[in-house]
């Protein structure tokens, strides 16, 4: 057996929070071993974030084509070669792998272990016959794409976020179980790029956003041609000649079947917990993932969870995030709180859909009818009108006294637009601060300022202000 490696830090996974920790870590001279067993950069690099966004670039540019009469340019039917998409696809990814590389975290001080961990005890994790007995671990596992229990799938041959992007040939048809933001982003992509897509959502698509944008997005994807079935039941999937059948059961207990060429599996998702043994390190978890306090740390104290792992908000800037909370736990044992009420997230669907804080429901359900909500068409924007995407919404959550609680918006860039907001939430900014900021002219970002001043329409009405004007009028 190889020397037992006792580093400051093991982080099992190299993936968005595991390489967050080791970077951090290694720039602040703590010794790190890094252990990874399929593809630095996990999934958001490989099968997730890089991948879907890259698609949705590609589709983004046909839909230009197609509707490029409105700018006083002969729109198109776009002739799409879905190989070359799938290139375009591959050439992103790898031109963002370096910065993920073994060789670069090599380059940066870890040492690197390309296999599998598995814990033997509360202190050490094998690595094949390496052992590593640091001084913490943090687990960064992530997750993969749930199997829903429907009787045939094992029969067929099915797609998730794993196998989707090595498509080189276009779907005919693509039915997607699941309306989820995965599910959801790679319809309208695939659509748009040329196949037919029918979507099965057994509950409500994109449930975790404001129904109110939300709404906005769903009816802009149907116009586009998705077909999305809400409220059906997948009961049975096979294949039928080179096509696969899928049976869904309807509210009223109706059934039917829908034929496609291929299926995407966009159900949802499970944490990766298998493989490491976490019985013998006295980490408790469940089927959600690995049970965590608010500084991140497992029911064994030398061990924390990150990102996917850890059983919260499942994004790449969350696992970074709570990267950077843990390094300066582990390594200084300054005190950390994971605080999930300040992140943001964006589906990016067109139009996209952004939030952070609370919703207009959540707030309900916190405050009772003791909180204001401010709404701004993009309509009233002149460069979303100047670009013809008017159709979008902002909504402003704040307390009576204008503390920002929240904000959603539908729209062209909205996952750029609650970044501001992502600032004043994460800061308890209160509305009045965007009042007294001038945004150039014509930017989208006016709707920001558009809607503070909004928060004091009503106020022209206080008796101090009426009293104002008219001595103002009788002083001339
Ligand atoms: C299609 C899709 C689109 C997405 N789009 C976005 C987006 O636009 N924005 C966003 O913020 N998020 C997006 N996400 C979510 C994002 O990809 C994840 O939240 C993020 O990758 C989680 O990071 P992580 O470090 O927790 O896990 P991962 O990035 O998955 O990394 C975990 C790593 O651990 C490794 N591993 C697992 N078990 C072991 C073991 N026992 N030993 C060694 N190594 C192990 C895995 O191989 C993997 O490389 C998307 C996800 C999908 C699937
Ligand atoms: N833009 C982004 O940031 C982005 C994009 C994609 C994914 N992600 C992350 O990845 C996570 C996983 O995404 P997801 O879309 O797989 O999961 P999800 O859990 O958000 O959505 C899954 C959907 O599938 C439905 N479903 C489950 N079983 C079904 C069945 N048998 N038949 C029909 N419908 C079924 C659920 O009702 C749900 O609406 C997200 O929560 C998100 O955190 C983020």
């Amino acid at each position: 057996m190889a020397k037992i490696l006792q580093p400051d830090l093991c982080v099992i996974g190299g993936g968005s929070g595991g390489l967050t920790v080791a970077a951090a870590a290694l720039s602040l001279g703590a010794s790190v071993v890094l252990v990874e067993r399929d593809k630095m950069g996990g999934d958001c690099l490989n099968y997730g974030c890089v991948p879907s966004k890259s698609l949705i670039a590609s589709a983004k540019r046909a839909q230009y084509m197609r509707t490029a009469t409105k700018f006083g340019i002969a729109a198109e039917d776009p002739k799409i070669n879905f190989g070359r998409v799938n290139e375009h696809v591959h050439r992103v990814i790898a031109d963002i792998a370096p910065h993920d590389s073994v060789e670069r975290f090599e380059g940066l001080g870890a040492t690197v272990l390309q296999g599998e961990a598995k814990f033997t005890d509360a202190k050490t994790v094998m690595v094949g016959d390496q052992a590593v007995k640091p001084r913490r671990f943090v687990i960064a596992t992530g997750s993969r794409p749930m199997s829903p229990p429907i009787p045939g799938l094992s029969e067929i041959e099915y797609h998730t976020n794993e196998t989707i992007f090595n498509l080189t040939r276009k779907p005919q048809h693509l039915i997607v179980v699941g309306g989820g933001p995965i599910g959801m982003e790679m319809a309208q992509a695939h659509h748009r790029l040329g196949s037919d897509v029918t979507v099965l959502e057994m509950q409500t698509p994109l449930a975790n956003d404001d129904p109110e944008l939300s709404d906005i997005a769903l009816k802009q994807i149907r116009r586009e041609g998705v077909v999305i079935r809400q409220g059906v039941k997948v009961t049975q999937v096979g294949q039928k000649a080179k096509n696969i059948a899928v049976t869904i059961e309807l509210k009223n207990g109706d059934t039917e079947e829908i034929v496609g060429s291929h299926l995407l599996l966009a159900a949802g998702r499970k944490p990766n917990v298998e493989a490491l043994d976490l019985e013998k390190a006295k980490v408790n978890y469940d089927g959600r993932g690995i049970q965590v306090n608010k500084s991140l740390k497992t029911s064994n104290k030398r061990i924390y969870a990150i990102g996917d792992v850890a059983g919260g908000l499942q994004f790449t800037h969350v696992a970074g995030y709570h990267g950077g909370l843990v390094v300066r736990n582990a390594l200084y044992r300054l005190p950390i709180k994971n605080d999930p009420t300040i992140i943001p997230w964006a589906t990016y669907t067109d139009p996209e859909i952004a939030n952070v804080g609370l919703t207009e429901a959540d707030a309900r359900e916190k405050y009772g009818d003791k909180f204001k909500v401010l709404r701004w068409s993009f309509a009233e924007n002149d460069r979303a009108r100047a670009e013809h995407v008017e159709e979008g919404l902002l909504k402003v959550i704040t307390t009576p006294s204008g503390k920002i609680l929240g904000a959603g918006a539908v729209g062209n860039n909205a996952g750029e637009l609650i970044n501001i907001y992502a600032l004043a939430v994460a800061n308890k900014m209160k509305v009045g601060a965007f009042t007294k900021m001038v945004a150039p002219y014509p930017t989208q970002f006016e709707i920001a300022k558009r809607i503070a001043v909004e928060f004091y329409k009503d106020k022209v009405d206080h008796p101090a202000l009426k009293f104002l004007l008219q001595l103002n009028r009788i002083l001339g």
